[in-house]
């Protein structure tokens, strides 16, 4: 089996009395969309943060390609390959979609760029900023202010962003919300795509673009994983249907 390429060995996070996560361990593979799923305050944001370095783990390991990134920072971690998308919509409103992947583009790069010509005309940061667009779908919508955005572009650019940056592996956190069933499903499209191009961690609550893209889902229930496989089993686990499916 192809080694993984993020990995969560034995993560624990408390506050105070309550522990948030609980020895949580997986795996993402190359080629893989591997989905968490639970209800509200099971842990999965607390999950995220431990793993992209807002939130430091009580004990546990975080390996990104075989090394070790627990104590690194948030941006060294993104320097060493962790993509990720936000939540909360993290858009530069009045700039065109261009110039926000090309801030990712450009934090790929390093510094190489400050000097060298205005950055919006540079080739070197306009065009793979446009080959992530296009990825996405968007790349007639380059120059469109984001605030003209419809909310599905919105979600498919924040994506985009974070391709820019060239990910080994890729934090989604719930990218379905707030959307109808069409641009959800036009968003599953596009990330199903992706797959073979960066494995993707997924947080959704769309079930339906859960089982659709996932090829292993686990479940996590106050803090802990309660189960861990592919879209049957988790959709005949009677313990996942009494904590989140329901029948
Ligand atoms: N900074 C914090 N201090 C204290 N408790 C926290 C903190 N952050 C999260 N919690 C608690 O940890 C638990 C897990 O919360 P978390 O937000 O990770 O859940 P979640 O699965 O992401 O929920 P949702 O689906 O609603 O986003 C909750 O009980 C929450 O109240």
């Amino acid at each position: 089996m192809a080694e993984a390429v993020l990995a969560l060995e034995g993560l624990h996070k408390r506050f105070g009395a309550l522990t948030a996560t609980d020895d949580v361990s997986l795996t993402l593979r190359p080629g893989e969309i591997h989905a968490l799923i639970g209800p509200n305050g099971a842990g999965k944001s607390t999950l995220i943060a431990q793993i992209a370095g807002s939130l430091r783990p009580d004990a546990g390991r975080i390996l990104l390609g075989g090394e070790e990134i627990t104590g690194l920072s948030v941006a060294a971690r993104a320097r060493r390959g962790l993509g990720r998308s936000f939540q909360v919509s993290s858009l530069a409103e009045p700039l065109p979609a261009i110039r926000n992947v090309m801030i990712g583009v450009q934090a790929q790069a390093g510094h190489s760029f400050r000097f060298w010509k205005p950055a919006e005309r540079d080739p070197r940061l306009i065009e793979p900023a446009l080959a992530a667009l296009a990825r996405m779908g968007l790349a007639h919508r380059a120059w469109t202010p984001v605030a003209e955005l419809s909310h599905g572009e919105r979600r498919a650019l924040e994506v985009a962003c974070a391709l820019a940056m060239k990910p080994r592996a890729l934090l989604l956190d719930e990218p379905m919300a707030g959307l109808g069933p069409e641009g959800s499903a036009r968003l599953t499209e596009l990330l199903e795509s992706l797959r073979l191009e960066v494995p993707i961690l997924l947080i959704e609550h769309d079930m339906q673009a859960v089982f659709r893209l996932a090829e292993r889902i686990s479940v996590l229930v106050a803090g802990r994983v309660i189960a861990h496989g592919d879209g049957d089993t988790i959709r005949r686990d009677p313990q996942v249907r009494d904590a989140y499916l329901g029948e």
